[in-house]
């Protein structure tokens, strides 16, 4: 399955609202501690949202409401498998991205045949302490080599400048948090992801 090369990240549904209209056709809502009824009117409002502008929307850890809400794809960490019924979201037809950082992580996710897997972080990232080291790009060229035609996800530090060595390097999709919700301008920063992934010609998912 291809999937778009271009995957911000946001923790609100008014950033989908801000940047589906850009032209965005994967995006992934990231939402921490947040009280249920919160977050699902966050995660309805999202599914709506890409359903109005044909655009794929992955869920971040909250499998069971998005089993329930009808969403069509979760992303889950290796800490979140720990406790996922992923049968229960594959009878549900809801496709599964899933992160890695090592090779036991690796082989741990190819065991559950995802629709994707991520890698990160590739570059020291602000977002959230993580105990990883940056895994750097020939990690990430052999990653590509280890999955295959699965797509492989970069994450962690990626800017646009750095997003075109990350594609050769191997990664089918760049996705990215704080090099557009940091600046000054979100919208101006997202064209221009979508201008360098090369995203603005193809058509919809
Ligand atoms: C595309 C992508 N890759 C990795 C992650 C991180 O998932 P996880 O390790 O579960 O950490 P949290 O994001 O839940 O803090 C991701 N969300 N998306
Ligand atoms: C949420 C997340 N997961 C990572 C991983 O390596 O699993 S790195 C990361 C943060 C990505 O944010 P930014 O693009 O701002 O660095
Ligand atoms: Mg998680």
């Amino acid at each position: 399955m291809k999937l778009p090369n271009f995957y911000p990240i946001f923790d609100q549904s008014e950033w989908l609202h801000r940047t589906l209209p850009l032209g965005v056709k994967l995006v992934q809502l990231r939402i921490k501690e947040r009280d249920a009824a919160t977050l699902a009117g966050e995660i309805a409002a999202s599914r709506d949202l890409c359903a109005d502008h044909r655009a794929l929307l992955v869920v971040n850890d909250h499998w069971q409401i998005s089993i329930e809400l009808g969403c069509s794809f979760v992303h889950l960490g290796q800490e979140d498998l720990d406790s996922a019924d992923v049968a229960a979201i594959r009878r549900a037809g809801i496709r599964l991205g899933v992160s890695t950082h090592d090779e036991n992580e690796l082989e741990r996710a190819l065991s559950l045949d995802p629709d994707y897997v991520a890698l990160g972080p590739i570059f020291p990232t602000i977002l959230k302490k993580m105990k990883w080291q940056e895994q750097g790009l020939p990690r990430v060229r052999e990653w590509k080599k280890r999955i295959g035609k699965r797509p492989l996800v970069a994450i962690g530090g990626i800017s646009v400048e750095r997003a075109p060595d990350v594609l050769a390097a191997g990664a089918d999709v760049i996705a990215a948090v704080t090099d557009i919700t940091l600046n000054a301008d979100p919208e101006a920063r997202v064209a221009q992801w979508l201008a360098t992934t090369g995203e603005t010609a193809k058509a919809d998912v």
